[in-house]
């Protein structure tokens, strides 16, 4: 489990990671989603007690990072595959990371074989193709057996296959009841492995949902009645339970705020006729650009976004 409460850190005048408040549960891939500059590898970096806060704090397992007794046993994470010695062995990197820890020997080999690095555990890491490298920074979150892993954009750079592992390996340490935080700044690549969404932007919270809540909460709902009057009867009940309400041509209401059961069942307790009631196929893609519409540092300007608040 990691904590955060009021994480917060400055760079000189920039606030870069503002009052974070959330929990990445075990059990579940949790994704941490952001446009690039939110913010995200500056919060890994400081529950991984490499950054040091300028207020609140980020725990695992109840303790901050420097408080664990055997770091590598609870806390795994892959923040920059090339961060490897080049002119090391696969083994040779990991045993010595193994040995500094108090890990046995035998784990090397089973970590090995694990992320499929068995048969090149004794090249030169320099000599490893991206995706390799990536295996090898995850034979060295694993080595542990950590309860707790955090993986900064993990898939960046990879081809299908090496994708496709990833996301495997994370689906199945959550499974085993590991906190799994993956960060990202792709809704597409989050919406195939994560179960909850941690969205940031500027260094802000802007949402924490289930993935299946966080599309739902965006859909608008169209929904047409052939009667002008019963029309307006339904936009006005809509509009007083806190709904947005749109009309459209064709006799077309468009309610964004609430569900299509919902819309569904106000009609039929209000007696109105229907002649359709569907919800938008919005994609989370959709979603999310929308929630980090106003977030993005760095902006095209012909995207029309406002450059600052
Ligand atoms: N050591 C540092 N000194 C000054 N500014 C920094 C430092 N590290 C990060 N920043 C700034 O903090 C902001 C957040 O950076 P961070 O790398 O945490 O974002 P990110 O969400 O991980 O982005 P990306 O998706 O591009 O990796 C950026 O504006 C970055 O320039």
């Amino acid at each position: 489990m990691i904590t955060l409460r009021g994480l917060t850190k400055h760079y000189g005048r920039k606030r870069v990671v503002d009052e974070l408040t959330f929990d990445v549960a075990p059990g579940r891939v949790t994704g941490f989603l952001g446009p690039n500059g939110a913010g995200k590898s500056t919060t890994m970096r400081m529950v991984l007690g490499l950054d040091r806060p300028t207020s609140g704090e980020a725990l695992v397992d109840g303790r901050r990072y420097a408080e664990l007794r055997h770091p590598l046993r609870e806390v795994g994470a892959v923040l920059d595959a090339r961060s490897v010695h080049p002119g090391r062995d696969a083994r040779r990197h990991l045993l010595a990371m193994a040995r500094s820890n108090g890990i046995p020997d035998a784990r090397v080999d089973e970590v090995l074989g694990t992320v499929g690095l068995a048969d090149v555990a004794g090249k030169r890491a320099g000599a490893f193709s991206l995706g390799m490298g990536q295996r090898l920074g995850i034979a060295g979150a694993l080595l542990g057996d950590p309860g707790t892993l955090l993986f900064d954009e993990p898939v960046n750079g990879l081809d299908p296959d090496g994708v496709r592992w990833i996301r495997q390996l994370m689906r199945s340490l959550a499974t085993e009841g590991r906190t799994v935080l993956v960060s990202s700044h792709l809704m597409s690549e989050m919406q195939l492995t994560a179960d909850q969404l941690v969205v940031i932007g500027r260094g802000r919270l802007l949402a924490d949902a289930p993935v299946t809540e966080f599309v739902a909460d965006d859909r608008a709902v169209h929904v047409r009645l052939p009667d002008p009057g019963e029309r307006q009867t339904l936009a006005h009940h809509l509009t007083g339970e806190g709904l947005a309400v749109e009309e459209r041509g064709g006799g077309e209401l468009v309610v964004t705020g609430g569900t299509v059961e919902g819309v569904g069942d106000l009609a039929h307790a209000l007696g109105l006729r229907l002649h359709g009631l569907t919800a938008d196929a919005v994609s989370l893609e959709q979603a999310y650009l929308r929630l980090t519409a106003n977030e993005v540092e760095y902006a095209a300007p012909a995207a029309g976004r406002r450059a600052g608040r």
